[in-house]
């Protein structure tokens, strides 16, 4: 019998995608996955567990080894660089980060602020420009801080590109490709190796 593995799922939006190509690799997960508001779920006769974390957090959970697997944002792993190993590109959950401000900014300022929810990759990225900028740090609803006059530009997620369009924002530099990603632990990767192998197996044929 092989160890039980416990897989971190990240809350919101990335949920129900995670959860329908895991129905689609044949896991048996209850009608009620998504609606639950239990944070640990048991799934009946699978070897495996879920925990719900926040997005940003799955990675943390997975590094510390609370969870052995879990399914977190190309953009999150830039961001944190934790210790965890990436097994597979799932696909879901499609966007990008890019650059992105009023169409008018003027481009010559000394040392813009830029606003971003990612200070990490947003530092790296002006700094491979040799753009010397100060970045503001954000928790949400980054596209507000242009328009308020608290930044002249931000680093964000685009998908569809509404956001940016209802709110009279243009995008101005692309800088990474986003999806979701099946990470692992990587002491479990090498002692779980057999159920691992098997989750991976599952998925992989089914992904489009
Ligand atoms: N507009 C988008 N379209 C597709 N994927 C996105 C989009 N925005 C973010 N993502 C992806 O989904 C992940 C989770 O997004 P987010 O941090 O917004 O979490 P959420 O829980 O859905 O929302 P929130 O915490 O803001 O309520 C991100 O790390 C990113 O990989
Ligand atoms: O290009 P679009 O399809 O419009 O998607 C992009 C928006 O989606 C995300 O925000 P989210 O909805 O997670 O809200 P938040 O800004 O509060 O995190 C992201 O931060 C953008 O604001």
């Amino acid at each position: 019998m092989t160890e039980q593995l416990t897989i971190a799922m990240p809350k919101g939006r990335i949920f129900r995608e995670a959860a329908n190509l895991l129905r689609r690799a044949g896991y048996r997960l209850p009608p009620e996955f998504e609606d639950s508001r239990k944070l640990i779920i048991e799934v009946e006769d699978e070897q495996f567990r879920f925990i719900l974390a926040k997005p940003m957090d799955v990675a943390t959970y997975v590094e510390h080894g609370v969870a052995d697997l879990g399914i977190a944002g190309k953009d999150v792993l830039l961001e944190e660089e934790r210790d965890v190993y990436e097994l597979l590109d799932l696909k879901i959950s499609s966007c990008y980060l890019a650059v992105a401000g009023l169409p008018d900014a003027k481009i010559n300022e000394v040392a813009p602020k830029v606003a971003t929810k990612y200070p990490n990759v947003a530092t790296a990225y002006f700094r491979e420009q040799g753009e010397q900028v100060e970045i503001i740090t954000l928790n949400g609803s980054i596209e507000l801080a242009p328009l308020v006059g608290l930044a002249d530009r931000i680093v964000d997620i685009v998908s569809t590109g509404r956001t940016l369009k209802e709110n009279g924002l243009v995008e101005m530099e692309h800088i990474a490709p986003v999806t979701s990603r099946l990470i692992v632990n990587p002491v479990s990767y090498r002692i779980k190796d057999a159920g691992i192998s098997g989750i991976v197996r599952a998925l992989t044929e089914v992904m489009d």
